[in-house]
């Protein structure tokens, strides 16, 4: 399959049509329009949605129609032959609950009981979800909100938005299953987030935690083991294509041009080994390292870089941040997933924005809330627009990708699009937004070249985070927003009381006026840890359905509540605060694979 990295196929959509059992005159005359429903949700989802490889998402339907329990296996056979991660049961009619569901606890399963009259699929749908309910395998149930004649094979417009919400969350479960984190390195500066909680990993997300020592990146750059040819390619495009940015070092502070040239290739080199640390290579095992050829069949990674190898090597930004982009020397493709800071957390979060958009992210520091006061105290100036009730700066050197510069076009409104809606000009939009600056060497000591963008502003984003909470377990949170460009003047001195050769985004979140949400500050104060994941687009309902099948409560959100689709179970736990109700569903069901 094009772009296909990592070990095993793309998971698909399973679709069972279950029905009325009875031959003799039932059964037969349910048969067309049970199969034609699966038959249009198999069409519909593989029109609207797409893996991150560029490909549409796969489907397989049931042989037959489900009408009782020795069909139900024959479509689980299937299923488990065909890779099947993620089932949607549909039918028109009544049918028999505990006899034709899905009973597999571990692959999210939804059920759309069409809402007519001649036959009662609504009731089938409530009775089988009494029986996940009681059985404790929760479901998704998509009841649509007008009648439809029998004749009717569309789609109604709110069963397409939960069927898609349903599936783009129940695929990136069934992504991550099986596929590994790499720590390339361990706990950077202390930060918790870069602590490997193997539990997590394993009992949450089904992945397994691997680890090397950094020392692997200087063995083979050593011992040469990396595609001599696609470095010399490498190389010519840089020089050609990126931007050098100013030294803002001292003189005594500043490394020569020669070191830096140096830099560069070193940095170059830990890109494409960092990648083949991660997927593996097959040009290595034709330099005669079969073992390196293979990776580590890493869906995400983290570089610790601070302190041991900043301080006496280039850091890690150029490759976190060619790694997370869509684009690089060997042309445009979906990003690699590289956490700065080896902050796994940042990681897991960057992954769920990547998988449910397929575009880039954007890995930053929450790193200041700018009151209007302080910003009129410090530049003389009021912020103005969507920026009026202040602003977040979002701020880290590395894993930021160049995608964030806001270069991708839509109508002439920036976007971060996936990697196969990208064209060349925008490419090099990217590029000749970022300059590549000299890095601080009083925090890199041993240099390096750090990304230095501002995001464009008006981008609908997402930013997001899981924090690990002993006794509880993890816990999301999500706030939509927008970018925000702010004067120039007012960009200079903000920027430039920090360290001015990263990139930046100010950000503003969505307020309710309520809780977390009641003003710009309340949203920094809420924050539970030093970085985020910045995604394109309100994905926050995404967030909150994929959150809800891996069993992560929600903490903090501002999508509002029609949005908000998760297992039909959830409402058992109460009704009228749904954040605790989501609470004590997570708890009650624990990790997915536990
Ligand atoms: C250079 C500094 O050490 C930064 O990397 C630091 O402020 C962080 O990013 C902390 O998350
Ligand atoms: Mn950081």
């Amino acid at each position: 399959m094009k772009n296909q990295r990592l070990i095993g196929e793309m998971p698909k959509v399973g679709i069972r049509p279950t029905i009325d059992g009875r031959r003799k005159g039932v059964r037969e005359s349910l048969e067309e329009k049970t199969m034609n429903m699966a038959k249009s949700v198999a069409e519909f989802l593989s029109a609207n949605l797409t893996y991150n490889n560029g490909s549409p998402i796969e489907t397989v339907i049931a042989d037959t129609c489900i009408g009782g329990v020795a069909e139900a296996a024959l479509a689980k056979a299937k299923f488990d032959k065909e890779n099947v991660g993620v089932t949607i049961t549909v039918t028109p009619c009544w049918c028999y609950g505990s006899e034709t569901m899905d009973m597999n606890p571990n692959r999210p399963n939804a059920i759309w009981g069409f809402n007519g009259t001649e036959r009662p699929g609504a009731v089938y749908l409530a009775a089988v979800l009494a029986a996940h309910n009681q059985k404790g395998i929760p479901a998704f149930g998509i009841y649509g909100r007008d009648v439809q004649d029998i004749e009717d094979n569309t789609i109604p417009a709110d069963v397409q938005e939960k069927l898609l919400r349903f599936v783009k969350g129940g695929l990136v479960v069934a992504t991550l299953k099986d596929k590994s984190y790499l720590s390339i390195g361990s706990v950077s500066m202390g930060i918790a987030g870069s602590m490997v909680d193997e539990g997590f990993f394993q009992e949450y997300l089904g992945m397994r935690n691997e680890y090397v020592d950094m020392t692997e990146l200087i063995r083979r750059i050593n011992e040469e083991i990396y595609d001599k040819e696609e470095f010399e390619k490498a190389y010519k495009w840089v020089k050609q294509k990126a931007v050098f940015g100013e030294d803002i070092n001292s003189e005594k502070n500043k490394r020569t041009e020669e070191q830096k040239d140096e830099d560069l290739k070193m940095n170059i080199k830990m890109t494409m080994i960092t990648r083949d640390l991660m997927v593996g290579n097959p040009k290595l095992a034709d330099l005669g390292y079969e073992e390196e050829a293979m990776g580590h069949n890493a869906i995400a990674s983290g570089f610790q870089g601070q302190r041991q190898w900043t301080d006496h090597l280039p850091n890690g930004d150029f490759m976190e941040a060619i790694l997370n982009s869509s684009f690089d020397w060997n042309g445009i493709r979906a990003p690699y997933i590289v956490a700065t800071e080896n902050d796994t957390l940042n990681a897991v979060t960057m992954l769920f924005g990547h998988l449910l958009t397929n575009s880039a992210q954007v890995f930053a520091d929450v790193r200041t809330y700018w009151s209007p006061e302080a910003v009129k105290r410090v530049t003389n100036k009021e912020l103005v627009g969507r920026a009026s009730n202040g602003v977040i700066h979002l701020l880290n050197s590395g894993s930021a990708s160049l995608d964030g510069t806001g270069e991708q076009k839509i109508n002439g409104e920036p976007v971060m699009k996936p990697f196969w809606e990208i064209s060349e000009t925008e490419v090099d939009k990217c590029l000749q937004a970022t300059k590549w600056r000299p890095a601080n060497t009083e925090y890199f000591r041993g240099g390096g070249f750090s990304s230095n963008f501002k995001s464009r502003g008006d981008m609908p984003v997402t930013i997001a985070r899981i924090n690990l909470i002993k006794g509880l377990g993890p816990v999301l949170q999500i706030a939509e927003g927008y970018t925000v460009e702010l004067d120039d003047d007012v960009h200079e001195i903000l920027n430039n009381r920090t360290d001015p050769t990263w990139p930046t985004t100010w950000f503003v979140p969505n307020l309710t006026g309520e809780n977390a949400f009641r003003d710009v500050y309340s949203v920094m104060n809420n924050w539970g840890a030093n970085h985020c994941s910045m995604s394109y687009g309100h994905i926050g309902a995404d967030l909150i359905t994929l959150a809800s099948m891996l069993r992560i409560p929600v903490n903090m959100h501002n999508v509002s509540s029609e949005k908000i689709f998760r297992p039909s179970v959830w409402n058992m736990f109460g009704t009228s605060n749904s954040e605790g109700a989501d609470y004590r569903a997570c708890q009650t069901y624990g990790p997915l694979y536990k």
